[in-house]
């Protein structure tokens, strides 16, 4: 099953003569449970792509639907719901509530749909635990490391056990022992509880931990690499990707 439809998108910005192509025609089907990488050189179009997915930005042609719902015709608060029950996003700078603690964090984007506080509580509490900060619950967020901070995002990503986790260069803060472990964590909710995620990366190191590895230019997906059962070992799938990367800057 599909979780996610991009059909034949386009997006312009500027008018007359400052005109930018940032999408031109991109077409990805992401199913559930996968996990999929995007890559490519700066001002390629991957977050403009990520904006049309979580209908932050609209799209001037084309489809995206979301568990085979096209979401073009949405209109603010249904894009809004949407964004609150169907997505959990993971961003580069955490963006946690510095005034909240780290149970707080959590479960809010759940208390704005679910009144029942004490389930909220539970479920937050036991997501905690999954990704190891069971005993900082009551821990302001600023008192943590930047791995820890970035591992209350992903379980307040996963509080409304969304369809889709994106994720925009969930690492790009983080030294590589802890990008390690938080892409290790990613992938096991991927695995073992079907979640289907999308990362935004430019680290080869990062994309080598997906299923899929697309390839961005110019506005368009030129290139697709699938790792899974692609029998590489793993220092090798990170040299193909480094290289198709390094192919696409030249
Ligand atoms: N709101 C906007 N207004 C005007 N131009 C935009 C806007 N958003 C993106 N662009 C342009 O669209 C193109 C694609 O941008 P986008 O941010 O999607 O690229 P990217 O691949 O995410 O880049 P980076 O890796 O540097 O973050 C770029 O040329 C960018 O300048």
């Amino acid at each position: 099953m599909s979780v996610l439809k991009v059909k034949c998108i386009s997006k312009t910005y500027g008018e007359e003569n400052n005109k930018v192509k940032a999408l031109d025609e991109v077409d990805l089907n992401v199913g559930k449970g996968e996990f999929v990488a995007i890559m490519g050189t700066s001002g390629s179009g991957k977050s403009t792509l990520l904006n049309m997915i979580s209908g932050l930005d609209s799209v001037d042609k084309g489809e995206v639907l979301i568990s085979d719902e096209n979401i073009n015709n949405y209109n603010d608060a249904k894009l809004t719901q949407l964004r609150r029950e169907k997505i959990g996003f993971v961003f580069q700078f955490f963006n946690l509530i510095p005034v909240l603690t780290v149970l707080e964090n959590v479960t809010m984007p759940a208390l704005l749909t679910n009144s029942k506080k004490e389930e909220v509580n539970n479920k937050a509490i036991e997501l905690l635990k999954l990704v190891g900060l069971g005993s900082y619950i009551h821990t302001k967020p600023s008192l943590l490391s930047g791995g820890q901070q970035q591992r209350v995002a992903i379980a307040r990503a996963l509080i409304n056990e969304p369809e889709l986790i994106l994720a925009d260069e969930p690492t790009g803060s983080l030294d590589s022992k802890t990008s390690k472990d938080m892409m290790n964590i990613l992938r096991q909710f991927c695995e073992e509880l079907g979640h289907t995620l999308i990362v935004v990366t430019h680290d080869a190191n990062v994309a080598a931990y997906a299923d899929k590895v697309v390839f961005m230019h110019d506005g368009k997906i030129c290139d697709t690499l699938n790792l899974k059962h692609s029998g590489l070992k793993d220092n090798e799938v990170v040299r193909v990707i480094a290289s198709k990367i390094e192919g696409l800057s030249l």
